[in-house]
Order: structure tokens, then sequence, then C-alpha cells
């Protein structure tokens, strides 16, 4: 079974006795039952069934995507050779391509697989540009690799070239096992017919192992399999070659595909669970007996070459680089965030000035508390504004950006620490920028405490830290959510807080022994009391605000920082 001649490495994945069971409100159900299975090196093999008969579910599993848990329990083995696959050892050798093509909008298709390259192979940079190259040939997809992969909002690529675009991301590691849900779904039956064509060469030209599901494949499509899973009901009704092979198993016990008919349709039509159908089941199952021991005896035969890890990550250094990288032509490519921040900075700066225009500073009437709490509650406001105008674009973004990480971190391209250092490197600058312009109008317009120099830098660093609080807020709301709705309606439960511990609303001495300590765990609380502090540092008002507003936390902070 060894592979003796050349160095390539040769993966059989093999299933036996595999159950899946899951847990609904009705009760169990088994979406897997006790199926045995090989999908050889070399070949492609095709899932078929109609729709709910488990193929996804089948696929989930050879990856280990299921894993038991409480309401869902896997049984049986599944190994790659003669090696148990786990989560971590399939992505050392295998990739899975999810039906969605989960890409970057803003990406340009070589761009993408350069990506893929970069974080994926070892070698020099003219290496990897070669591998891309060639990937993208094989691919067909020269003509457009400059082209933008496009979306919602940005016209790209073609439905087709997509596909393969999501393919190449993938394919230019090199995996040995490539697992694919659905490739052909949304494609016209001659894209489907290339893309089939051009997974049988991979499987066949690098002896790679290729497993996919596929709904309603063409009669072309049909002939160039090398092996086909039907499963009804998450059994399987045959499992074994595609040529006359099927046709003759199924004509042993009365069903005949017409000649003129595309088996794949002929077979589609009796495995769908009309009322006509269901009573042919246990016929199909009892003629499946039949294949057994074939089934057995081809598992038995499977490759027993022992898995080479091809662990390889690259540098925490590069990974963050390339991540920056991507997510600056990101915000250069797709700028509306960056700018509505900014806009949105200058747009409330003009606006509070106009609301605020150069209030009362103290130095008519000392001892106004209106005078004093229109000061004070400016910078309460300033301060929650902040806070929001961060937040909310993070709450908006990370979930939907969740999906890409979750791709990719699957396909073990970087670690988690690197993808959120090098998006923070970028995203973090509009949060930096804003403020500062936010700050500095408003010391035009309404006349903040710009006594001296280290006044004026402190209240512009304390908007910074406004903002950047609220930034962190947000990317903690927005992975907690898959959806930008869902973490977009959790955002009263962060600022509703926020405003009522902040020190203004209720002041903090006048909170109740019992609550008193949650005011610490909000952001308002320091950022009013270190803007409230550094304005009043210098006052005419008497008393001085900060006595009435309890701000005693803050001297400290403040001490260290002049
Ligand atoms: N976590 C789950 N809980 C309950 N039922 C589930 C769960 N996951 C899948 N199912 C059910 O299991 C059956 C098989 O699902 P699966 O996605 O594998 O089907 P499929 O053959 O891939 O279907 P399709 O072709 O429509 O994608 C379906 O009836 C589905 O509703």
């Amino acid at each position: 079974m060894l592979d003796q001649n050349q160095n390539i490495q040769l993966i059989d994945i093999t299933f036996q006795n595999l159950t899946v069971n899951v847990q609904t409100k009705n009760g169990q159900k088994q979406l897997l039952k006790n199926i045995s299975g090989i999908c050889k090196n070399s070949e492609i093999t095709a899932i078929l069934g109609s729709s709910g008969a488990g193929k996804t579910t089948l696929l989930n599993a050879l990856c280990k995507r299921i894993q038991n848990t409480q309401t869902t329990q896997v049984s049986g083995s599944i190994q790659a050779n003669q090696e148990h696959i786990t989560f971590e050892a399939f992505s050392n050798y295998g990739s899975y391509i999810m039906q969605d093509d989960i890409l970057l909008e803003t990406m340009t298709v070589k761009e993408c697989l350069n990506f893929a390259a970069n974080l994926k192979l070892q070698g020099s940079q003219q290496e990897k540009s070669q591998i891309v190259q060639e990937t993208l040939k094989y691919l067909k997809l020269e003509r457009c690799q400059n082209t933008l992969i496009g979306g919602q909002f940005v016209k790209g690529i073609s439905g087709g070239e997509r596909k393969r675009t999501s393919i190449g991301f993938e394919l230019v590691t090199n995996p040995t096992v490539l697992i694919l849900d659905e490739p052909t779904s949304g494609l016209d039956s001659f894209t489907a017919y290339l893309l089939i064509s051009l997974l049988k060469r991979y499987a066949q030209n690098k002896r790679k192992t290729v497993i996919f599901t596929i709904h309603t494949p063409s009669s072309d499509i049909w002939s160039i399999f090398d092996r086909i899973m039907l499963l009804v009901d998450g059994r399987f009704i045959y499992q074994g070659a595609s040529n006359e092979k099927i046709i003759s198993h199924f004509n042993s016990f009365g069903f005949v595909c017409p000649k003129l008919q595309n088996p794949a349709d002929y077979f589609l039509s009796i495995m769908n669970a009309s009322e006509n159908n269901l009573k042919n089941f246990p016929k199909y199952f009892e003629g499946y007996e039949k294949l057994n021991d074939i089934v057995q005896n081809e598992i038995e035969q499977k490759q027993i070459q022992m898995i080479l890890s091809s662990k390889y990550q690259t540098p925490i250094y590069y990974q963050i680089i390339q991540i920056a990288k991507r997510s600056w032509k990101n915000v250069k490519r797709n700028p509306i965030l960056f700018k509505i921040r900014i806009i949105q900075a200058i747009f409330m700066a003009i606006f509070l000035g106009l609301v605020y225009v150069k209030i009362e500073d103290g130095s008519n009437q000392p001892s106004s508390i209106r005078d004093m709490n229109n000061r004070s509650g400016l910078l309460y406001f300033t301060c929650v504004n902040q806070l929001m105008m961060a937040l909310n674009p993070c709450l908006l973004t990370f979930p939907s950006m969740s999906t890409i990480f979750l791709r990719e971190q699957n396909s073990k391209l970087y670690s988690v620490l690197s993808y959120f250092i090098g998006r923070l490197l970028i995203e973090i600058i509009p949060q930096i920028i804003a403020p500062i312009i936010f700050g500095i109008i408003q010391f035009y317009m309404i006349g903040l405490n710009d006594h001296t120099s280290e006044n004026v830098i402190f209240y512009l660093f304390s908007l910074v830290l406004c903002s950047l609080l609220g930034f962190g807020l947000g990317q903690i709301g927005g992975t907690l959510f898959n959806q930008s709705k869902t973490a977009i309606a959790i955002n009263p439960l962060i600022l509703y807080p926020n405003m009522l511990f902040g020190g203004f609303l209720k002041y903090s001495n006048d909170l109740s022994p019992w609550i008193s300590w949650i005011s610490y765990l909000f952001p308002t609380k320091y950022t009013f009391n270190a803007m409230a502090m550094n304005e009043y540092e210098f006052t005419y008002f008497t008393p001085n605000p900060t006595q009435f507003l309890g701000l005693e936390f803050t001297k400290c902070f403040l001490k260290l920082f002049k």
C-alpha cells in the first residue's frame, strides 16, 4: 500500500459504524445510522442524496466538525489511513470548503490566494508567488486575478469564479484531503462540469483524496465520478463505482434506470422521501446488505502509510504583518466606516459647539450651580458620545468578519492573537484620529480648560481613551454574537449602565454601598472623572465642582500622568 516510488502522501479516509444522534425538542434524532465506508486517495467521491439525507452531517463528521456534546453524540471510528482523525490533525493534511464562499469582498482573487500562500506555505516570496500563479492557471482564474471578489455592494467576480477562488484559497496549500460541501451549488451545468473536472484532475494527477456532496449532477458530471455514495435517511443504499456497477446493482432488485435517462436524475428520483418511494426504502437497504462485504473488504485494503505531519505556521510577527496589510487594503477600498467615524466626530463636535458655545466658565458668577452643571453636563455627554461612536461600528462589523476569521482559523492560517493585533493596528487609527479632531473643535468653539498645554493634551488623551474603551467594548459585544443585528440589539445593555454609573446622573458618593462597586466596572466613570478633574483643575467656580461630583479616584491618576 505504501507508495514506495514517490514520496507522495496518500490518504484514505475510512469510517466504521458511524452514528450521529442529536437531541431535539421532540426527542432523539438519528442523522447517521451506523454507516461504514471508504473514500480513496486519487479518487473523487461524490455523496448524493435528497435534501436532509445527512450528506453535510457526514462531511462534518469526517473532518471532526461534529464532536460529542450534551446534545450531540457521535460514535464509531473515523480514520485517515490508520490514524484516528481529530479536528487538529485534520487541519494538518486536509481542507474543508463550506457551501458558502466566505471571502473578503475587498480583496482581488490573486490577493486572496497570496494571503493563504503567505501564511501557510514555506519558502521564499518568489516560490509562493509561483505557486499562486500556478493555482490561478489551474483554476482558470488568470483572467480575473486582479478583479475584486466583491459582494453585496461592490460588483465583483462571477459566481463560478467566486467558487473557484474559494477552492483556490484551500488548494494553494496543497491539501492531501479536500472535502467540499456542494461545490456546484448556484453554478450553471457547464461551470459545474468544469469545476468537477478540475477536482478530478487534482485527485488523479496529485493523488489527493477529494470528497464532496452534490445535488443534481448532469450526466457528464456523473460519468467522471470515481466513487458514489447514495444516502437515504442517514443510511447508505449504494457505495462503489459510478459505472455500470451501480446500474446493475439496482437492476438486481427491480429498479431499472432507463437507458436514455441521466442516472443521477433516476437515482435521486427514487431516493426522495415521497410516499411512493418510502415503501421502497426497505428494499434499498436490503439491497445494500449485498455490498457490505465488498465495502468491508475495501476498508481493510486501505492505505497504511504513516501520515507525515505538515504542521507549519509562520511566526506571529509575520502573521500580524499579513493581517494588518490586508486590513489596511480593506479600509482603503471600503473606507466608508472610516469616513463615517471622522465625519461623525466633526459633525458632533460642531453641533455640541453650537449648543454650548462659549459657556460660562465661572468668571462672572463663580457660585452659579447652573453654569457648573452646564459644563459638567457637556463633559459627561462628550464622554458617552465618544464611547458610543467607537462602540457601534464594532458591533456592526465584528460579527460579519467572524465568519471569515473562523474559516481561516480552521485552516490554521494564523493564531487568534495575531488576528486580533493585526486588525487592531489598523482599526485603531480612526479611533485615535476622530476624538482628537473632536476635541480640538471643542476647544475652539466651547472654550474648555486650556490653562496649560498639559490640560489640553490630557483632555485629548481622555477622549482617545474613551474612544478606545468604546472600541474594546464593541469588540467584546461583537465577538459574542454571529449576527450584527443581534450585536446591535445589545447596545442598550452596554450604554445604559455606562450612562447610569458614569458619576453624573447619580453622583458616585450617593450610590448605596451594595451597588456602588458596580460603577468601577464601567469606563464612563473613569473617563468622566478624568475629564472633569482635568477641566476643573483650574476653574473660577467655587466650590470646585469636583468636590460635589465626588471625584476622588482619579486624583492619583492625574498626578501620575503629569
Ligand atoms: N443539530 C441538529 N439538530 C437537529 N437536527 C439536525 C441537526 N443538524 C442536522 N439536522 C437534521 O439532520 C438532517 C440531515 O441534515 P444534513 O444537513 O446533513 O442534510 P443534507 O443531506 O446535507 O441536506 P441538504 O442537501 O438539504 O443540505 C436534516 O433533516 C436536518 O434537519
